[in-house]
């Protein structure tokens, strides 16, 4: 990967996209290069250049010194950029071939000069038009298992591990989810956006104490547990996917936090998919649920096995007790996803789509239970099947 070294930050504009291009020598000198801005996240820009013929493509993303959603009221760091080229390519190491590559990089205009998968599609948008991508489950278990693992003290040299921490320090970012996931949408903040019918729900969170209780233990694991490096937004529109790939882009958000964040927040996506499907399709998102659980766990597993770095991994009973925590963490993580794409600041196409008022109302109304409850009885849920089973009892 190349790091290119350019003048003082700038707002990138399609013409200067294209300047930049021809720049670094990206296309050949005759391409007519053509340049579109496709971002559609609540953060970033995100360019593609093409050289004419629409085939030969490359992604320019750069961070905004403000949050692209609120606008400048919202400031934000450009070291985001920087966090996200680093842990595509410290990810790429270990999930080889499940994240895009990093062709080149510049922490003066926060931009990622990256492969381009427009030939894919955002697995959200798949998702809600009834795909269900055969490969989804497999691969990101195995992602997960991969990147969560051996970026931990399970696989790394405990001097390797903490320089890591310091590397991926990501405060700011992190301050976003502590407040839009974990503590926002439990108390009658300004930042949260529901529909009026759903007034009594909400207020029904915001003074239930036994849930906030649970939910400030799940805020202070992601506060304090800094297990594995994370992808730290691993959502179904962070995940790029057709019948035969799948990718994982805009990891952000990555920094050292709890190995069942990732995997919370990416179950959380699947159930609220699950709840906005007939009945007779929803078999394929809960297949997708387990099968996501169970290849983590074989692959972490397997990952476990290999390596000497730590003289406990061989003690009876540790592997279990270490998978039954991440197990109920990712539990308690995919409650909290469920409330906050539900009422809180950043909602999901899902749930919003839906175009009949009252079906749209009584799905929310689920998913806000579902949530509480995956989160009020993490510790007795005990295996995957179980998960299913709750969403199922929810009316
Ligand atoms: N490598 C890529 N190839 C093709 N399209 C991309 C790529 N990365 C991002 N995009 C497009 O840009 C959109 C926003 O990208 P994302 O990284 O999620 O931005 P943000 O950080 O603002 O959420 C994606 O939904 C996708 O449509
Ligand atoms: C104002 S940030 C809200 C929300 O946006 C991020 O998602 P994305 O960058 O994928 O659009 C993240 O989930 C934040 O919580």
């Amino acid at each position: 990967m190349a790091v290119v070294v350019m003048k003082e930050y700038e707002s990138l504009t399609k013409e200067t996209v294209i300047s930049l291009a021809i720049e670094l020598s990206l296309f050949s000198s005759e391409a007519p290069l053509v340049c579109e801005e496709i971002g559609d996240g609540n953060l970033n820009y995100v360019f593609r250049v093409t050289d004419g013929s629409g085939e030969k493509g490359i992604i320019i993303k750069q961070a905004l010194p403000y949050a692209k959603v609120i606008g400048e009221s919202w400031p934000l760091t450009l070291k985001r950029a920087k966090i996200e080229a680093s842990a595509l390519q410290k990810h790429g190491e270990y999930a080889v071939g499940l994240v895009p590559k990093v062709y080149a990089t510049d922490e003066s205009l926060a931009i990622t000069i990256m492969e381009d998968l427009s030939h894919l599609e955002i697995v959200r948008e798949g998702l809600i038009k009834g795909k269900s991508y055969p490969k989804l489950s497999t691969d990101i278990g195995e992602y997960l298992a991969l990147t969560l693992f051996n970026t931990s003290d399970f696989a790394l040299h405990p001097f390797e591990k903490k320089s890591l921490v310091v590397e991926f320090s990501n405060p700011e970012l992190c301050k976003i989810t502590e407040d839009l996931i974990f503590t926002d949408p439990f108390f009658d903040h300004e930042t949260n956006d529901f529909e009026p019918a759903l007034q009594a729900e909400v207020e029904a969170i915001w003074n239930n104490n036994l849930l906030k209780l649970e939910v400030a233990k799940l805020k202070r694991s992601f506060l304090t547990e800094a297990e594995a490096l994370l992808h730290g937004d691993l959502h179904t529109g962070s995940i790029f996917a057709s019948e035969a790939e799948t990718k994982v882009i805009d990891p952000e958000f990555a920094f050292y936090g709890p190995i069942g964040f990732d995997i919370g927040l990416f179950l959380g996506n699947l159930i609220v998919q699950s709840f906005t499907r007939q009945d007779d399709q929803r078999d394929a998102i809960h297949t997708h649920i387990q099968n996501t659980w169970n290849t983590f766990c074989a692959k972490f597993s397997e990952c476990w096995k290999k390596g000497e770095s730590d003289l406990y991994k061989s003690i009876e009973g540790y592997e279990a007790f270490v998978l039954e925590k991440i197990f109920h963490d990712s539990v308690g993580f995919a409650g909290c996803e469920l409330i906050r794409r539900t009422i809180g600041l950043a909602h999901v196409k899902d749930l919003d789509s839906i175009e009949n008022h009252e079906q749209r109302i009584l799905t929310k109304k689920q998913t806000l239970k579902a949530g509480e409850r995956l989160i009020v009885s993490r510790h007795e849920i005990n295996s995957i099947d179980a998960v299913i089973e709750l969403l199922g009892e929810i009316q």
